[in-house]
């Protein structure tokens, strides 16, 4: 679990034209990233986690986060993962921020969770927690916001639609003006990467993708990446697609990346 990484280099370079750019003046650049099995399921079920990427893929993951200020995933992932959210990448020269979309406060974050437990061995940076503003108060969001706070951690705020969703945008102008995150890699989960793809929209945001593909099925019943088809402004579906792709062979995996930013 704490082991340290090593990613070789002629494998590495070949990631250069799909990382973000060094400073960006905008919103952060967004990175999907994340391992998906033959059948498109990041795990098994919902709350459990499953092994998809070989050695090779998981290194190559801890190398791409080494080069992005922020990494976020759901509050379902947060609750059944209880990850790092570090890099454990050889020698890793940046570590970046751990931001959870959590509305409804539902991940009981303690001094004991595996990322602040990574944060207070200096190993990576505590949590940020994405919650709705009228949470903001609640009795146990205060608690663990002073928890956090003394590792450098907090909660934002920010409002919910009618579904209780965050908008992308809003998401991502916060993380910029708050935390000053240039680059943003998004793992997960499903639900995450559905909301993120499913209009025109909030996909617009992304600009580069790196799935690993791992040769196994993990059949019906498992978290699935398959996005609403959401029509445009048009009335119609335009299924997105990828573009300047490349396949990586690595280990029994293929590394697929590509572009999606118009
Ligand atoms: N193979 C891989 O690379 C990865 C695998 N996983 C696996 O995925 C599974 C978890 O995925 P999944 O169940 O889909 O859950 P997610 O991790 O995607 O978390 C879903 C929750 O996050 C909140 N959320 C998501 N999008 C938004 C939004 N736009 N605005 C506001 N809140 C939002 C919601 O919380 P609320 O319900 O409170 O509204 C939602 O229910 C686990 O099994 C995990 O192991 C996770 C990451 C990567
Ligand atoms: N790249 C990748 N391959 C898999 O097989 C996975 N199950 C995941 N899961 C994601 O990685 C997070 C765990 O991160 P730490 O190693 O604990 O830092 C997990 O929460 C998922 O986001 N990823």
């Amino acid at each position: 679990m704490s082991s340290i990484l090593a990613f070789p280099d002629d494998l590495a370079t070949q990631f250069g034209p799909y990382l973000p750019p060094a400073n960006t003046d905008d919103l952060p650049s967004v990175t999907l990233t994340f391992a998906s099995s033959l059948d498109s399921a990041l795990s098994l079920a919902p709350g459990t986690q499953t092994l998809l990427s070989g050695p090779l893929t998981k290194a190559m993951t801890h190398y791409i986060r080494t080069f992005h200020s922020a990494i976020l995933v759901g509050a379902s992932t947060a609750i059944s993962d209880d990850p790092g959210l570090n890099s454990r990448l050889e020698g890793a020269k940046r570590q970046p921020i751990p931001i959870v979309l959590d509305p409804n406060a539902r991940w009981g974050i303690t001094e004991s969770s595996r990322v602040v437990q990574t944060a207070k061995q200096g190993k990576g940076h505590a949590p940020f927690i994405i919650i709705s503003s009228n949470r903001w108060d609640d009795e146990v969001v205060v608690e663990r916001r002073n928890m956090l706070q003394k590792y450098g951690g907090g909660y934002i705020g920010i409002d919910v639609d009618n579904l209780g969703r965050f908008k992308w945008e809003d998401i991502l102008s916060r993380l910029r003006q708050e935390l000053r995150i240039e680059s943003l890699m998004v793992e997960g989960g499903a639900n995450v990467i559905n909301s993120l793809l499913e209009d025109e929209k909030s996909r617009g945001f992304v600009d580069n993708v790196i799935i690993t593909i791992a040769p196994t099925w993990l059949g019906k019943g498992g978290v699935v990446v398959s996005p609403e088809r959401r029509p445009n402004g048009e009335g119609q579906y335009t299924p997105p697609r990828l573009k300047e792709v490349k396949w990586i062979p690595m280990g029994d995996d293929v590394v697929l990346c590509g572009k999606l930013h118009p």
